[in-house]
C-alpha cells in the first residue's frame, strides 16, 4: 500500500472524503488508497449508485424518538393541508402531530458520525419528518421548523454535504428493501424483487413512483460497466480500439432504450391524478411554493457552525448520477447542463452549438449561474458527486476521440454513427420524458385549473426542483439532439 501526504490535498478530494462506510480501517494522517477504484466513489459492481445491501432501516435506539415520531406520522395517515375537504378532526390530528415533533428533544448528532449507513438513515427520518410538518400545515400559515428537526438535520446534512432537505437519495437511492425473505443470488437487488421502506401515502403509487427510478438506477449498472470498458479503450486509442469502442457504444444504445421502457412502465402502477394530487405536493421543495421556509433555532449554542440553508429544492430525478454520467461520458452535458438552461424563468433555449460538424464546437456560453443539472449535484450523495467529476476531468474524452477517428476510413465511420445513436437513445429518453411529466404534471395541472373557480398562478407547471418545467425538459432534450455530430436525429 502506497501512502500520500494527507495535507497535500484539497479537502474537496475525492480522497479527503470519508470511506463510504467508516468501519472500514482509516490510517490518521494518511490517503487511503488501497482500492482506487469505483469503490471509493461508493458505485458498486453489481448495483451501481444504488447501495448492494439493503439500507439501514432503523436508527439505533438513542434516536429512536424520531422514528418513532414518523412512525406516527405514516401510521396516522396524516392529510396535505392544502387538501380542502378535511375536517376538523384531520387538520387537529396533524396539529397535534406538529406539536409533538415540536416538543421533541434535540437529539444530539457526534454519535450518529461513527457510521455512514446510519449518518444517511438519519437524513432520511428528519428530512421526511420535516417535510411531513411543512406540508401539513394550512395553507397561509408561516411555516416554521422547530429547532428540533432543524438543528439535527443541518449537522447531519454539513456532515453529509447535502442539503437540508429530502433528495432523491431519501427516497430512491437508500430507501428500499427486499420484497422476498430470501434474495436472489448474492443478495445484490434484482429489478423486480424491490419494496420501498417509507412512504408518505402508503399507496402503490408511490411506491411505483419510486421504483422505477431505482429500477433504472440498476439496469444502469450495466451502462456504467460499458462505460468503463470504453475508457480503457480510450487510454489504448488504437484501431482495435475503435472496433470495440463502435460495439460498447451499440451495446449502450440499448441500455438506454431499455431506461426509457423503464420509465415508460412507471404507467403501469401509478395513476397520474393520484400522482399530481396525492403525492406530489408532500416533496416540494421551497422553491416550488411561494412560501418561505423559516429554520428555527440557528441562533441556539447547540447550533454553533450552522447557516441558514439555501438549496431547499424538492427531489426530482434530476439528481440522478447514472443520467448525469450518461451525460458527461458521451459529452452531451456541454449540451444538456450548459449554463443558459437554469430551470427558471431566465432560462434560454440556447445551446453552446446547434452545429451538426464533426470538428467545430461553439465555446460555453459566460453565463456565471450555474445549470439547473449542475446544481443538481450539490444533492447527490458526494462520493458519487466525485465520481462524476472524476469522469468529467478525464484526459481522454470520447467525444473527441470519436472527432478523431470520424474521417479515418470505414472504422471511423461506424465509430460516429454508434456515437450517435447513444446520443439519439439518450435524446428518445428525454423525449418519452416529456411524454410523462405532460401526463403525470402538465394534464393533470391543466385539470384542475379548469375545474377549479380559483385561477392557478404559474407556480403549478413548477418542477418539483422548482423548474419552469416544460421549457426547462425541451431545453435540455434540445441540447442532447444537438450533441450528435451527424444529421441523424
Ligand atoms: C412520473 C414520473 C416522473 C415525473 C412526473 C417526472 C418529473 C420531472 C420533472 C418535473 C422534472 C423537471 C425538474 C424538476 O423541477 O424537478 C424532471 C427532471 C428530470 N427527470 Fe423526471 N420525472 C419522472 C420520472 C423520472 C424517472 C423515472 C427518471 C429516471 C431516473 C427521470 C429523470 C429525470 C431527469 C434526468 C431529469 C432532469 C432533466 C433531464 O436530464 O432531462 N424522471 N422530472
Amino acid at each position: 500500500m502506497e501512502f500520500f501526504p494527507m495535507n497535500s490535498l484539497p479537502p474537496d478530494h475525492f480522497l479527503s472524503q470519508p470511506r463510504p462506510d467508516s468501519s472500514n480501517p482509516i490510517f490518521p494522517g494518511v490517503v487511503d488508497t488501497t482500492t482506487l477504484a469505483a469503490h471509493d466513489f461508493d458505485v458498486d459492481n453489481r448495483s451501481g449508485f444504488m447501495p448492494p445491501q439493503e439500507p439501514l432501516g432503523r436508527l439505533p435506539a438513542q434516536w429512536e424518538a424520531w422514528e418513532e415520531v414518523l412512525d406516527a406520522a405514516i401510521t396516522d395517515r396524516l392529510q396535505l393541508g392544502e387538501k380542502a375537504d378535511q375536517g376538523l378532526e384531520e387538520r387537529e390530528k396533524s396539529s397535534r402531530w406538529r406539536s409533538r415533533v415540536r416538543e421533541l428533544p434535540i437529539l444530539p448528532t457526534t454519535e450518529l458520525k461513527i457510521s455512514e449507513v446510519v449518518l444517511r438513515r438519519s437524513h432520511i427520518v428528519l428530512a421526511w419528518i420535516m417535510h411531513f410538518y411543512i406540508r401539513t400545515i394550512p395553507p397561509g400559515e408561516p411555516i416554521r421548523i422547530p429547532p428540533s428537526v432543524t438543528i439535527p438535520l443541518l449537522q447531519v446534512s454539513n456532515h453529509l454535504q447535502l442539503p437540508p432537505v429530502l433528495t432523491y437519495s431519501d427516497d430512491v437511492l437508500y430507501n428500499w428493501k427486499f420484497k422476498s425473505s430470501s434474495p436472489s443470488g448474492l443478495g445484490v437487488p434484482d429489478l423486480q424483487d424491490l419494496q420501498c421502506h417509507t412512504l408518505f401515502t402508503g399507496t402503490k403509487d408511490e411506491e411505483e413512483f419510486y421504483l422505477s427510478s431505482a429500477r433504472i438506477e440498476l439496469r444502469g449498472v450495466e451502462a456504467l460497466s460499458l462505460m468503463r470498458s470504453t475508457m480503457d479503450e480510450l487510454f489504448v486509442g488504437d484501431e482495435i480500439a475503435v472496433k470495440r469502442i463502435t460495439n460498447y457504444l451499440t451495446r449502450l444504445a440499448t441500455v438506454i432504450n431499455d431506461l426509457t421502457s423503464l420509465l415508460m412502465a412507471v404507467r403501469g402502477g401509478c395513476d397520474p391524478e393520484v400522482f399530481y394530487h396525492e403525492i406530489r405536493p408532500w416533496f416540494k421543495g421551497a422553491d416550488s411554493d411561494g412560501e418561505p421556509w423559516v429554520f428555527e433555532g440557528l441562533d441556539r449554542e447547540e447550533a454553533e457552525g450552522l447557516e441558514i440553508p439555501t438549496e431547499l429544492s424538492g427531489p426530482s430525478a434530476g439528481q440522478s448520477s447514472l443520467i448525469h454520467a450518461l451525460d458527461i461520458f458521451l459529452g452531451v452535458h456541454e449540451y444538456s447542463h450548459s449554463k443558459s438552461i437554469t430551470g427558471d424563468e431566465s432560462s434560454s433555449s440556447a445551446s453552446p452549438s446547434t452545429s451538426t460538424s464533426t470538428s467545430t464546437s461553439s465555446p460555453p456560453p459566460t453565463n456565471e449561474k450555474k445549470s439547473f443539472l449542475d446544481r443538481m449535484r450539490l444533492y447527490m450523495p458526494r462520493h458519487h458527486r466525485n465520481f462524476l467529476g472524476h469522469l468529467a476531468s478525464s484526459q481522454r474524452p470520447l467525444r473527441q476521440f470519436v472527432i478523431n477517428n470520424a474521417g479515418t476510413g470505414q472504422e471511423g465511420s461506424a465509430l460516429m454513427q454508434a456515437y450517435n445513436r447513444a446520443i439519439v437513445a439518450l435524446k428518445e429518453f428525454r423525449d418519452k420524458h416529456i411524454v410523462i411529466v405532460t401526463l403525470y404534471i402538465i394534464g393533470p395541472a391543466r385539470r384542475a385549473a379548469q375545474g377549479s373557480a380559483q385561477t392557478k398562478g404559474r407556480e403549478e407547471l413548477k418542477g418539483t426542483g422548482g423548474t419552469n418545467l416544460a421549457r426547462f425538459l425541451k431545453d435540455v432534450r434540445d441540447g442532447t439532439k444537438d450533441a450528435a455530430l451527424d444529421r441523424v436525429v
